[in-house]
């Protein structure tokens, strides 16, 4: 079975396959689309534009006397052009005029002007002007305040065809000083074209000219290949950006859930460390009267160097038999109980009792010479007989032996020397303290 982490894990895969492949698809589709495509077309020949006219210097009020006339064919328009001395610079033109209302087009958004056209002086040029109108500098009763955007076609023999691009085209010199535009202004424009103009150039006067003009196509991309790039960088650099952003979160969610699991880990172990504890001391007592037991002897003896002093002190309950043969084991228990809690209220805190089992005890006395741990197995032995107090009034007896453990001794050496002075209080009558015999007499024994 698959787990949510792991399905989420192949979705996200899923999701960068498919980003990745439709960013692919439409990287290759545009760049296909824009080489071979997405052609932007605009083209203004006899059959489809109508608002073409003659023109001539008459128009300038400069005492001009040439004479232009226009003939529209299906196939060119024809400019026949009398050329007269009396303007600064005689011409004839042809004029295109592209304004709808008060707006011109923006042909900067083409690539290129193509240009076919008859003038068969070879000699001598003819002119193309982009008329721009920008309010900056223009006025709209004024044609000469307009930007002169001009290139240089050359005569030749028969039509020709002419490519041009916007470097190829200059602002008209006489523009810029008739009108003394500042050095801002004087660079091409083409964002505005009211007005195509294909003009003669510079001639003699008491010349005829003729232009013949087939069509201008302004060609171009609908989106060229820089924006173009740099559209499709971005898209990819955005989508680099979101994935790295998706992979962070998740980097981020994966942390947050991984210290979550590690904190419920510590929270369990700590949980368990606390049980085990729990068992642990459980385990080194005795669950009827909650003293020490052997497993608690055992921890203990761990924790005590062997050179420390130490004696024991065997307690055994007298007849205790007895106690339970009259009064039943429930009152033999309480009598129990009582006497760990009595004997534990009259040790010191570095003294332990430990039920070696049934009615048998030891007190382990650290830091006591054999001398005190006597005094102190009297001092019990007396109050325990003389205690009033048991379950059910009973009274009773205990029998001791003490020893001391002595060098080199190990513990069950000096136990075992205990218990032996045990059974002789017991053999000498009972309700007794004995003393063991040294560890090297009883060796000899
Ligand atoms: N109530 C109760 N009795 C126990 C327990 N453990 C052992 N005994 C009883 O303690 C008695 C010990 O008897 P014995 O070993 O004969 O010793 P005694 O009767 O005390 O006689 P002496 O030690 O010779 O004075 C037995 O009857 C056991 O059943 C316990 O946990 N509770």
């Amino acid at each position: 079975m698959l787990t949510k982490k792991k399905l989420r894990g192949r979705e996200a895969i899923q999701y960068i396959h498919l980003s990745l492949s439709f960013l692919i698809i439409c990287t290759v589709g545009l760049l296909f689309w824009q080489h071979y495509g997405m052609n932007n077309f605009l083209r203004l020949d006899p059959l489809n534009f109508h608002k073409v006219k003659a023109n001539d210097d008459r128009e300038d009020n400069q005492l001009g006397r040439s004479i232009a006339k226009l003939t529209t064919t299906p196939d060119y328009w024809r400019l026949d052009c009398q050329l007269n001395p009396g303007h600064r610079v005689p011409y004839c033109s042809i004029d295109l005029d592209l304004s709808q209302g008060n707006h011109g087009i923006d042909i900067s958004k083409y690539d290129k002007l193509t240009i076919h056209y008859r003038y068969q002086e070879v000699q001598e040029q003819i002119v193309l002007l982009l008329i721009n109108f920008n309010p900056d500098y223009s006025t709209s009763n004024d044609y000469r305040s307009h930007k002169f955007n001009q290139a240089f076609l050359p005569g030749a023999i028969g039509w020709s065809t002419n490519s041009l691009v916007g470097n190829q085209f200059n602002v008209a010199s006489w523009w810029i000083t008739d009108k003394k535009i500042p050095p801002k202004w004087t660079h091409n424009e083409f964002s505005n074209i009211r007005e195509i103009r294909l003009t003669t150039g510079r001639h003699l006067p008491h010349a005829n000219r003729q232009i013949d003009l087939a069509y201008i196509e302004l060609s171009g991309k609908y989106i060229n290949k820089d924006t173009l790039q740099l559209l499709l960088l971005l898209a990819w650099g955005g989508s680099a950006a979101l994935w790295l952003a998706i992979e962070l979160r998740r980097a981020i969610c994966a942390l947050q859930r991984s210290s979550e699991r590690q904190q419920h880990l510590e929270n369990a172990q700590k949980k368990l460390q606390e049980i085990n504890s729990l068992l642990a001391e459980r385990n080194m007592h005795d669950p009827l009267t909650l003293a020490l037991n052997r497993e608690g002897l055992n921890i203990l003896l761990s924790n005590i160097l062997p050179q420390a002093q130490l004696s024991i002190i065997f307690i055994d309950i007298d007849y205790f038999k007895k106690i339970n043969d009259t009064y039943g084991h429930g009152i033999g228990d309480q009598v129990l109980c009582q006497l760990v809690e009595q004997v534990q209220q009259r040790i010191r805190p570095n003294d332990k009792l430990i039920r070696l089992g049934g009615e048998e005890f030891i007190l382990l006395c650290q830091g006591s010479g054999l001398t005190q741990a006597v005094k102190l197995a009297e001092k019990l032995r007396i109050w325990l007989y003389s205690n009033q107090a048991w379950p059910a009034g009973i009274t009773f007896s205990c029998s001791f032996g003490v020893s001391e453990r002595q060098n080199n001794e190990l513990f069950e050496q000096a136990l075992h020397r205990a218990d032996k002075a045990l059974y002789r209080a017991k053999t000498s009558g009972r309700n007794r303290v004995e003393i063991a015999e040294e560890a090297n007499q009883q060796n000899i024994n």
